[in-house]
């Protein structure tokens, strides 16, 4: 059984509150039951009903409820917890999502990189790569701006012949992109066995193959990886940035999203306490990611 939040507010709030809920086990927040059409602009002022849930073992109701009542009480959002079985909230939404068309300015030419899409879209062949997914209650539909920003940093990055591993791999995109850009063997992983089904089903869309586990990134230790893509949050990447060290090859690159602005700099003092070189650093405001490199001259 699963503790189910259902929360009031706007847009912005909802993404606030759930960066404060997503370090104590809880799943992606999505919108319950709401569908955007193409012609209806999305009104981030508009109170709607965000839902986000946790297992019953990982419940900590007590530090839940503090994080809630402090909204609640600036009259922020109004909230109810419910215990249900495990469902797909998002089914409606899935139904009418919008493809994300990732487009980048190169001098004065735009540069069409990738469509991602449902598989009742129609195809666009103008764009160089195109994903299709079927996100169920996975994350990962390029709809947030940090898997934008994980894809950004593929885009610049050479995968052929690599060996990657997508950690928390949500509906599988980062590893499904990384087998587009030539990946000789793609791995991932995700702590909630409804990702690893739904990454995997995925890949199968996109004809392509994946080792997806159910696990953190420890459930590869036997292997190297050349690239390692993490999507994940603040807590758990400044917690598992040892083993991501460990898992990378001497040569390797850590890509890490899913923190805000304000937390960089922890990760940064972590990569630097490990001998990373920040490669690049990049920003969809308030969300913000980082490309390591090792320090040879560390070494
Ligand atoms: C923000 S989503 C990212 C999904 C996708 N990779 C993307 O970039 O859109 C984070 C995913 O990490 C999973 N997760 C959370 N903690 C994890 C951990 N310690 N190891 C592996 N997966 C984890 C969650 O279940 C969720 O699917």
């Amino acid at each position: 059984m699963f503790i189910v939040i259902r929360i009031k507010t706007v847009e912005n709030i909802a993404e606030i509150v759930y960066y404060e809920l997503a370090p104590l086990g809880f799943d992606s927040i999505m919108e319950e039951e709401t569908a955007y059409s193409e012609n209806k602009t999305i009104d981030a002022n508009l109170k709607t009903t965000w839902i986000t849930s946790v297992s019953e073992e990982n419940y900590n109701a007590e530090e839940v409820k503090q994080i809630l009542d402090t909204y609640q009480s600036q009259n922020l959002l109004t909230y109810s917890i419910q215990k249900e079985e495990k469902q797909n909230w998002n089914k409606k939404w899935e139904e009418n999502f919008q493809p994300i068309r990732l487009e980048y300015n190169e001098g004065n030419k735009i540069e069409k990189k990738c469509i991602i899409r449902a598989d009742f879209h129609e195809a666009e062949s103008d764009f160089e790569h195109e994903i299709i997914v079927t996100p169920k209650m996975s994350f990962g539909t390029g709809h947030h701006q940090t898997t934008r920003l994980m894809l950004g940093h593929q885009f610049e990055m050479n995968h052929k012949n690599k060996v990657v591993l997508d950690a928390g791999s949500g509906t599988g995109i980062l590893a499904i992109m990384a087998a587009k850009l030539g990946a000789k063997e793609v791995c991932a992983c995700d702590v909630e066995d409804w990702s690893v089904e739904n990454s995997l089903e995925n890949a199968d869309r996109n004809n392509l193959k994946i080792d997806s586990k159910h696990g953190t990134a420890k459930i590869f230790e036997n292997k190297k990886f050349d690239i390692l893509l993490a999507n994940i949050n603040k807590n758990v990447l400044l917690e598992e940035m040892p083993l991501y060290n460990e898992l990378l090859k001497e040569t390797g690159t850590l890509v890490l999203s899913g923190f805000h602005h304000n937390d960089i700099k922890d990760l940064q003092k972590r990569a630097v306490e490990f001998g990373w070189n920040i490669e690049k650093q990049t920003e969809e405001t308030p969300w913000c990611s980082l490309r390591l490199v090792k320090n040879f001259s560390n070494l």
